[in-house]
């Protein structure tokens, strides 16, 4: 048997750099960036699929510049809402499978606990309502698809809110972070590592019964943008790292005192208990990926 040619979108960002390594083993992975095709130019993302012929695309590729999407709307939604429905298409005519990613801030934020893939969705934002869009098109142009919703992507290679944290750290004696928001760092090698075995087991076992649907991916456990930033600057001082302010420094604020063009969910609080159930998957907690990463990067 030959080895399966696996399409991956999105190479330069957090979780496709961290697919380049977990997909390699599965077969020939052709993974492009913004310069080999722009998601945006539809005509371009077709003749890509026709060309390479994959057994399966993944794409994690995304327009992610949350409150620049705000304004830069008609991109954003090119790139996260129609850009996966025509990898839909163009994988169906192929009989190829789709594994896609999307995002807590699908939901509103406003449930008590964490949210099922079962819950109502209503985003808050126009990245939440593109990525959203982009999950109805990819569902209306395949069956063989595979949502996989995640939170707070943090990795070693592109940029993230611990990256952000450790520089202004680094700047600042005093930082201010808002305590009310609530979710899960989630490392992109554990998305990618996830993703791999999603992937294989598809190219092992074919469509034929396999659980495609919408999954929850996310580290266990949950924290605040403001514990979490307390975290990552001491486990930063731990390490030897020179910086301006320490954890007792960072000062828990409401979202209300951090006016922001894009709304953030309260919430983003996610159960992954159905990932557990279908795949046999269970995930380690948030602080496991995060003192991973600041292993790599300091
Ligand atoms: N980051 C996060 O906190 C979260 C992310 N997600 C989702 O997870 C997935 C992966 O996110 P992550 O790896 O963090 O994202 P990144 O922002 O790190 O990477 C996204 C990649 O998409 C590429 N891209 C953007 N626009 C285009 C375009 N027009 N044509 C081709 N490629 C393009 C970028 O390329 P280039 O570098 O060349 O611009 C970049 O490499 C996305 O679906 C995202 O919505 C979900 C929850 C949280
Ligand atoms: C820089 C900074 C941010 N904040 C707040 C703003 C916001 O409420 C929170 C996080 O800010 P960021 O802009 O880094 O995070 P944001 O870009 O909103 O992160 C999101 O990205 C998209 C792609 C997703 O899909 C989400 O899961 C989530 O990871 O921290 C502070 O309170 N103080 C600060 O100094
Ligand atoms: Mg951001």
């Amino acid at each position: 048997m030959s080895a399966p040619t696996i399409l991956l979108t999105g190479r330069n960002g957090q979780v496709g750099f961290e697919l380049q390594r977990a997909l390699a083993p599965l077969g020939k992975v052709v993974a492009v960036g913004t310069a080999d095709c722009d998601l945006a130019d539809g005509a371009a993302l077709r003749a890509l699929v026709q060309s390479v012929q994959p057994a399966l695309i993944v794409n994690p590729a995304a327009y992610t510049a949350v409150d620049k999407a705000e304004t830069d709307s008609d991109k954003a939604r090119a790139v996260n809402a129609v850009a996966p429905g025509i990898l839909g298409e163009e994988a169906a005519k192929l009989g190829a499978a789709v594994i896609h990613y999307s995002t807590d801030y699908v939901y509103d934020g406003r449930k008590a606990g964490p949210y099922t893939e079962a819950d109502a969705t209503g985003p808050q934002s126009v990245y939440g309502q593109t990525k959203l869009d982009g999950e109805q098109a990819l569902a209306a142009a395949t069956p063989q698809h595979v949502v996989l919703r995640t939170s707070w992507v943090v990795g070693a290679h592109g940029g993230n809110f611990a990256k952000t944290m450790l520089r202004l750290a680094g700047e600042r004696e005093e930082l201010k972070v808002v305590a009310d928001q609530f979710g899960a760092p989630t490392s992109a090698a554990l998305i990618a590592d996830v993703t791999a075995h999603i992937a294989h087991r598809y190219l092992q076992q074919g469509a034929t019964g396999f659980p495609f649907g919408t999954y929850h991916l996310a580290a266990e456990g949950e924290t605040s943008w403001h514990a979490y930033a307390q975290f990552v600057i001491g486990e930063a001082l731990r390490h030897g790292k020179a910086l301006k302010a320490s954890p007792d420094r960072v000062h828990p604020i409401p979202a209300s005192a951090y006016p922001t063009p894009a709304q953030r969910p309260t919430n983003s609080r996610l159960d992954t208990a159905r990932l557990r159930q279908t795949f046999g998957l269970h995930l380690p907690p948030w602080q496991d990926g995060v003192r991973h990463i600041l292993q790599q990067i300091l």
